[in-house]
């Protein structure tokens, strides 16, 4: 693998020809449903439920990317938000993927791939649409932050495990499952990657009914209208 081309932002500049096809990758069906819900029908999107977890979502991302062009990849859904960063039923955009637990355990502590000279766990989300989406959400009245989203592949559970979460990415805003193996695959395709989190819980001790799910899906069914809008 080409590991120093992830390192980069797209140089792949926005077409306003609204002829474009646009790739939404979610991880569950009542996430796509919700998205498509917004998209109305707009068939210049592709909106696909790839599984829960970065694997799953590389796996599938991949498979979607070979059989059409698209000219952009989305990865979106619900997520947990960092509590004193985001409020429940916000919504985050990534600035940056990060693969928050790719790397090694040692005595001084966690060492990421970049620590250990073997790849990187970051990649950069493309701005331009990064900054459409912002927005047009914000014309909505809507509640968005930009900032570092993580990938885990365990959902947290403890305070003490977001605390350390939050000194191992500082800045980070929210927490997902898919987003970095989405963007591999989008990297690895030479397409420019954004990530939409719709905050349905807070990260930290595992509340589960306390969850936002409905709420949270309401607000990615404006994410789908958002984003037929301005893309
Ligand atoms: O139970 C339901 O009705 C339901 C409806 C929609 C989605 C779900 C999920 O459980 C989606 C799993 C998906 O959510 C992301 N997620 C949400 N919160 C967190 C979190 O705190 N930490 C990490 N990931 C989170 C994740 O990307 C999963 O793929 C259920």
């Amino acid at each position: 693998m080409d590991y120093d081309s992830l390192e980069h932002d797209s140089h792949i500049s926005i077409d306003n020809s609204k002829l474009g096809r646009f790739l939404i990758v979610t991880s569950v069906a009542a996430e796509k449903e919700a998205i498509m819900k917004g998209l109305k029908a707009d068939n210049r999107f592709d909106v696909i439920a790839a599984g829960v977890g970065p694997t799953i979502a590389a796996a599938n991302t991949a498979t979607a990317l070979a059989e059409k062009n698209y000219q952009l990849v989305i990865n979106s859904g619900i997520g947990g938000g960092f509590v004193g960063k985001v409020e429940l039923e916000s919504i985050v955009l990534a600035s940056e993927v990060i693969a928050a637990d790719l790397g090694a355990e040692a005595a001084e502590g966690f060492k990421s791939l970049e620590e250990l000279n073997l790849g990187t766990t970051r990649i950069a989300t493309d701005v331009k649409y990064t900054e459409l989406v912002f927005e047009g959400l914000k014309a909505r009245k809507a509640p968005v932050y930009t900032g570092p989203i993580i990938t885990l592949s365990t959902v947290t559970g403890t305070a003490s495990t977001a605390a350390t979460l939050l000194e191992r990415t500082p800045g980070v805003l929210a927490e997902a499952m898919e987003g970095y193996g989405v963007a591999i695959a989008a990297k690895l395709k030479g397409l420019p990657v954004i990530e939409i989190r719709s905050i349905s819980n807070a990260v930290g001790p595992r509340d589960r009914g306390n969850w936002k799910i409905n709420e949270a899906l309401k607000r990615l069914e404006e994410v789908g209208s958002v984003l037929t809008e301005v893309l």
